[in-house]
């Protein structure tokens, strides 16, 4: 996704979570000083990652995750939103890819990295700390750095807020024909106000990134109606 259709999406991001911008382009900048001292290219750890013809599970971090596991099994590839890697690795399952901000199982994307298994690490206004903790225990060549801001040439912007539709922008950037969703619960009774408004968030991201793939994502069945993507263009 280039930025100029991302941008008028991203500022309804900010307002509605009253975030200010200057705040994700300090933590892109941070990011991008971490990575730039490493040396690495980004184009090439990308270039590892190839989803054309395949069915991706962008796994969530729900509880469900543990009853919707025949759908990862019989997905081509796995790209894990933060916690739900390390819950899928604890069920022995391999995962491809995983996007976090790192406010979840940090320990699980220094392992993957150092498995040479690609980790999009984000930055953003409100975990410039946790970047600067973790991002030294990483083997970089395997981090793809991220922003929700404008991308810069090394911190890449695929679209997507949270974690998991993150992950998702992500898998349609790298060409998955299909993608489905194991571990998903946009209705979770269980979690806080905050992100109760995230997961309201991914929803309407989700159902934005499958019309324009022109495809239907089965966990937004009997949702549509109640989400509003005609602002998004
Ligand atoms: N019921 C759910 N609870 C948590 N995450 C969910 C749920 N349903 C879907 N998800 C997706 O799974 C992702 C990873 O979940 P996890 O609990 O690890 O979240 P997180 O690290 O707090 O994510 P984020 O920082 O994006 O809010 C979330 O970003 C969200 O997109
Ligand atoms: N500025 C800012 N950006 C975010 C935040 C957040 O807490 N602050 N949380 C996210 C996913 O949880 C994604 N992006």
């Amino acid at each position: 996704m280039n930025f100029e259709t991302w941008e008028p999406v991203y500022d309804r991001v900010l307002e509605a979570f009253g975030y200010g911008p200057n705040g994700d382009k300090k933590a892109r900048d941070r990011l991008a000083d971490l990575y730039l001292e490493t040396g690495n290219s980004v184009e090439e750890t990308l270039s590892t990652l190839e989803f054309a013809g395949e069915t991706v599970a962008v796994t969530g971090g729900a509880e469900s995750l543990k009853d919707d596991l025949d759908m990862v099994e019989q997905a081509s590839s796995v790209v894990a939103a933060s916690a739900a890697a390390r819950s899928l690795r604890e069920e022995g399952f391999a995962v491809d890819c995983m996007v976090t901000d790192l406010d979840g199982a940090p320990e699980t994307a220094k392992t993957l990295t150092s498995n040479g298994v690609p980790v999009a690490v984000h930055a953003h206004g409100d975990n410039i700390p946790a970047l600067e903790a973790h991002f030294p225990d990483f083997d970089s060549t395997a981090v793809i750095p991220t922003t929700q801001a404008r991308p810069t040439e090394t911190v890449r912007n695929f679209g997507g807020f949270t974690d998991g539709d993150r992950a998702a922008f992500l898998a349609d950037q790298l060409g998955a024909t299909e993608v489905v969703f194991p571990g998903w619960e946009f209705d979770d009774k269980t979690v806080r106000p905050e992100k109760r408004q995230k997961l309201a968030w991914a929803a309407r991201l989700l159902h934005w990134l499958e019309h324009r793939r022109d495809e239907r994502f089965t966990v937004l069945d009997g949702r549509r109606d109640d989400i509003d993507i005609s602002p998004f263009g």
